[in-house]
């Protein structure tokens, strides 16, 4: 009974506030069970701040569990814009916009630093009519005309020579790095890749490029390498233009998919023992080419089809010869008082050691200064 502004015995304005909060908790619900009709499984988001939580520092190794309960095809959502779209002004309010727009202001001058176009352009007039010199990408770049006649303006160029920078370096070199460390913890195999490259390279000289298709246990250390340690685990997020169907769910224009990589290659149905580091599986599945640009998919560190990485040609050679020579020239071994490699991960550009790795070089033979330089 309404009494005096009390409703059995509760304040009036308790009650109404209470009822309006019921209200928004059942219609969420109700709109979020309608929403997910026709989407894949996935876990049930917190109001606001949705799956965010389950991606945790490692998104691919926590979303790599959630497909365990979910299933391989997983709906999340990620951003409280994903809800309301018209809340997505509460983004720029916590500040990550202008701390973007900061960053990119300070990479934007190292990169105007870095590439110094004006005297690059100089030196490049001054020696493009010499025979030995040889043009180097970003020479070929500040050369190119466009389909009108028009060379590139300089803002493009730095902004394709940044992008080229931040997408090639820090990818390389990282694989680079887990190779050496899976393979310091497996002497043995250090070893049948120095036997190989010793009965095709013969003589005394760096490993060349030509070489590497004749080393078949390198190739597979490389594919063994990209599987269990893919820089771009998530490769790039992507989005739908249209509404798309798929395996009889809906997704909506718009929708943002990530594929797992990383899932994908530590598939138990594809893969024994798929947290080893053991590249004679390679050996044994010749056709499994992570540099197909299509099919298959069991292993795709530079992604597939039409927005795989572009410069994966590049990568997959410059990661190999440099591999091929570190073990090629130099036995290794750990620092002394060193027994194991901390195999830590963390997340920069691509995913990096935590730990940085540390190697002792001792030369395998002389190597003259001067086949160096030929090489
Ligand atoms: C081990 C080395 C590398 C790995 C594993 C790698 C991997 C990838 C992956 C997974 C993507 C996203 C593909 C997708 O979303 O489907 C990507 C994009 C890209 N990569 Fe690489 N990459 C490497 C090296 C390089 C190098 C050396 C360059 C250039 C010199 C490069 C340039 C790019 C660019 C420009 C994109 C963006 C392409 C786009 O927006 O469509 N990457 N890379």
């Amino acid at each position: 009974m309404a009494e005096g502004g009390l409703l059995f015995g509760f304040e009036l304005a308790d009650v109404l506030v209470a009822a309006v909060l019921i209200s928004v908790v059942v219609l969420y619900f109700h709109a979020e069970a309608l929403q997910r009709r026709r989407c894949p499984p996935g876990p049930w988001p917190w109001p606001v701040v949705g799956n965010f939580s389950a991606l945790g520092d490692l998104p691919y190794r926590n979303l790599h569990k959630l497909a365990g309960k979910y299933g391989g095809l997983m709906y999340l959502r990620l951003v409280i814009s994903d809800f309301v779209p018209y809340l997505s002004f509460i983004t720029k309010l916590q500040g990550h916009a202008s701390k973007f727009s900061k960053i990119r202001d300070v990479s934007d001058k190292l990169t105007a630093d870095f590439f110094d176009l004006d005297s690059h352009r100089n030196n490049y007039k001054k020696m493009k009519n010499d025979p030995s010199y040889v043009p180097d990408f970003e020479d070929v770049l500040m050369e190119t005309p466009f389909e009108n006649g028009t060379n590139l303006p300089d803002q493009d160029l730095l902004k394709l020579l940044q992008e080229l920078l931040n997408a090639g370096t820090e990818t390389s070199s990282n694989t680079s790095e887990w190779a050496m460390a899976e393979l310091i913890r497996r002497p043995e195999l250090i070893e049948r890749a120095q036997t190989e490259m010793d009965s095709v390279i013969g003589s005394k000289r760096l490993v060349e490029e030509s070489d590497i298709q004749q080393l078949p246990f390198l190739q597979a250390v490389m594919k063994e390498n990209f599987r269990l340690h893919p820089p771009a685990p998530l490769l790039l997020p992507h989005e739908s233009r249209e509404p798309t169907e798929l395996l009889g769910y809906h997704f909506p224009a718009g929708t943002e998919l990530l594929v797992n990589a990383f899932a994908i290659h530590r598939d138990p149905s594809v893969y024994d023992n798929p947290d080893s580091f053991d590249p004679d599986r390679f050996l044994a599945r010749p056709h499994v080419d992570h540099m197909s640009t299509s099919d298959p998919y069991e292993l795709m560190p530079f992604g597939k089809g039409l927005r795989m990485c572009p410069g994966y040609r590049l990568a997959n050679t410059m990661v190999a010869l440099m591999l091929a020579n570190l073990l090629y020239v130099f036995d290794w071994s750990l620092p002394e008082g060193q027994t194991e490699v901390d195999m830590t991960e963390t997340i920069g550009i691509s995913v990096r050691k935590k730990q940085p790795l540390f190697l002792v070089p001792k030369p395998r033979f002389e190597l003259s200064l001067e086949s160096v330089a030929e090489n």
